[in-house]
């Protein structure tokens, strides 16, 4: 067996890297979850699949506590993220929907920067922000302002920042939407290195269903409700499909309305 490359930041495998259990979200009246339950296990590459407004971005929020999740129960690597939010949140890395790289730091100041955060120190930061970035294949630009970038390079520097502190469960949020489809692969590419490599949990929404392979877990979500969870054959025998194409058009499939009930 060849050894991983780096083994002592290799993630406990006996704890899932995420386990999500009955969680429920409402805005108003409006539940945008409804009793989820889902895992990542260590060493994973989980799809999060959902149309807009299926409820990913909420379950984001939940994880990372920007809401409070007031039922149910949200592990990361076995520690409840209500009762011991740091020790959970330090195992966390996070690539959100949006932007947020300064453009006017470099690529370095923006990684060291975070760091910082984390309780790194600068020599150790800047260390750490040219490992992450070699693995990135960006180690050539850490000087340079991130203006300067193209915007898959902008997202590869925001992967690379969300691993300096070792996290060992990586959410992403549609990370490639607005990439043309080499930088989309080369995404892709990345965090499958690292979750084969590194043994790294991950947990990566999108509704672009190209970007699932045979080896991943999936799991669909639609209007708030978590419609299949599995192994991509598992995913495809719940559905009753030869593709995941056909799988996610059948689970996220409307009722016909009936003429004169309103829903
Ligand atoms: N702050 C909010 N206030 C009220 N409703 C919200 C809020 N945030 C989300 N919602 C609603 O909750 C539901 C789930 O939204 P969410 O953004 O989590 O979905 P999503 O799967 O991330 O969608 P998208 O792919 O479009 O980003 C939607 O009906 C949305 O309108």
């Amino acid at each position: 067996m060849t050894a991983p490359p780096n083994p002592a930041s290799r993630a406990p495998a006996a704890l899932p890297a995420l386990a999500v259990t009955h969680v429920t979200h409402a805005f108003g009246t409006r539940k945008a979850l409804d009793d989820v339950s889902l895992t990542v296990p260590a060493g994973s590459f989980t799809a999060l699949l959902g149309p807009n407004g299926a409820g990913k971005t909420t379950l984001f929020s939940l994880i990372t506590r920007l809401y409070d999740n007031r039922t149910g129960r949200i592990e990361v690597l076995g520690e409840d993220v209500r009762r011991r939010p740091a020790a959970a949140l330090s195992q966390l890395g996070v690539v959100f929907q949006a932007r947020t790289l300064d453009l006017e730091l470099t690529v370095a100041q923006n990684l060291v920067y975070h760091a910082t955060l984390h309780g790194i120190g600068f020599r150790a930061g800047r260390r750490r922000a040219l490992e992450v970035l070699q693995r990135a294949g960006l180690a050539d630009r850490a000087d340079e302002r991130v203006r300067n970038l193209s915007g898959g390079q902008m997202r590869r520097v925001e992967i690379a920042r969300a691993l300096m502190h070792r996290p060992h469960l990586l959410l992403l949020d549609e990370p490639t939407v607005g990439l043309d489809i080499a930088s989309r692969a080369a995404l892709v590419a990345q965090v499958r290195e690292l979750v084969a490599q590194e043994g790294i949990g991950v947990l990566w929404a999108t509704h672009i269903i190209e970007e699932i392979a045979p080896d991943d877990r999936v799991v669909v979500l639609h209007r708030g409700r978590i419609r299949a969870e599995g192994s991509h054959a598992e995913v495809l025998a719940q559905a009753g499909a030869h593709t995941i194409a056909d799988a996610f058009l059948h689970l996220v499939r409307e009722p016909e309305p009936i003429p004169g009930v309103s829903t």
